[in-house]
């Protein structure tokens, strides 16, 4: 089976990709949607997170508050590391589980949709690489738009992962994301054609 490591920087478009890689009928492990259940109430990252950042990051009801968790580990790069270090190898652990149940089916392809493939040094899990790419301006407008952010916490954010002009040079393919969603899914078919998907 053939595993695709798909990447991107925040807001950069990866999971506009990877909704079109799913309408071709290919499977997608989303690295992000794994962290957030890795972190659920009863779950071991869920007490190490609040062993080390205190219950004051958590609502009421005892879920962690995602956007307060943020603001903290975004802002800091040790607290980062910390959170890092308690969610990734959880994470990893359940995307390969994933990863090998679409193997013993019998997939020929599957996508892992993973935004910190290059900083969290995770490309042996993967055969190729594919970037989705938009400029700094683009990124920060599309970030501030989605998540209704000031442009520090978006910035915080930007900041706190390799820079996409980076990752440009360590992929297999580029798709740049700039323009509408139709030219992205052109040259999405294009790379899949070039790299004989279908
Ligand atoms: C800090 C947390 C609680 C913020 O949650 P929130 O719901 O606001 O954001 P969400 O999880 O949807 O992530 C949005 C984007 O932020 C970026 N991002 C998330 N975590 C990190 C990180 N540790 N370092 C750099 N960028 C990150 C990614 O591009 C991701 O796509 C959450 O992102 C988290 O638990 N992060 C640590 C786990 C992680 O690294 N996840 C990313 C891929 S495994
Ligand atoms: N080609 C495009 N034209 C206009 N808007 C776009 C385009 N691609 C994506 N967007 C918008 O930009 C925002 C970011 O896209 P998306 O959520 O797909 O990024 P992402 O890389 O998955 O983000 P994250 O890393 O935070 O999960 C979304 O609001 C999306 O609707």
């Amino acid at each position: 089976m053939m595993k695709i490591g798909l990447t991107g920087g925040i807001a950069s478009g990866k999971s506009t990709v990877s909704a079109m890689i799913k309408d071709f009928g290919i499977p997608v492990v989303d690295a992000d949607r794994i962290s957030r259940e890795v972190v659920e109430p009863g779950e071991e990252a869920y007490k190490q997170i609040v062993a080390s950042f205190g219950s004051e990051i958590l609502f009421d009801n005892g879920q962690i508050n995602r956007k307060k968790l943020g603001n903290i580990v975004f802002q800091d790069a040790d607290k980062r590391q910390m959170l890092n270090r308690i969610v990734h190898p959880q994470v990893r652990k359940s995307m390969l589980q994933k990863v090998n149940a679409y193997e013993r089916q019998g997939e020929a392809v599957t996508v892992l949709d993973i935004p910190l493939l290059f900083e969290s040094k995770l490309t042996e899990m993967v055969d190729k690489t594919l970037l989705v790419y938009v400029d700094a301006k683009t990124q920060l407008e599309r970030l501030m738009n989605r998540d209704q952010s000031s442009e520090k916490e978006a910035l915080d954010r930007i900041r706190s992962q390799m820079p996409l002009d980076e990752k440009r040079a360590l992929v297999d393919a580029v798709i740049d994301n700039n323009g509408s969603t139709e030219e992205t899914l052109h040259q999405l078919k294009r790379i899949f054609r070039l790299w004989h998907i279908f």
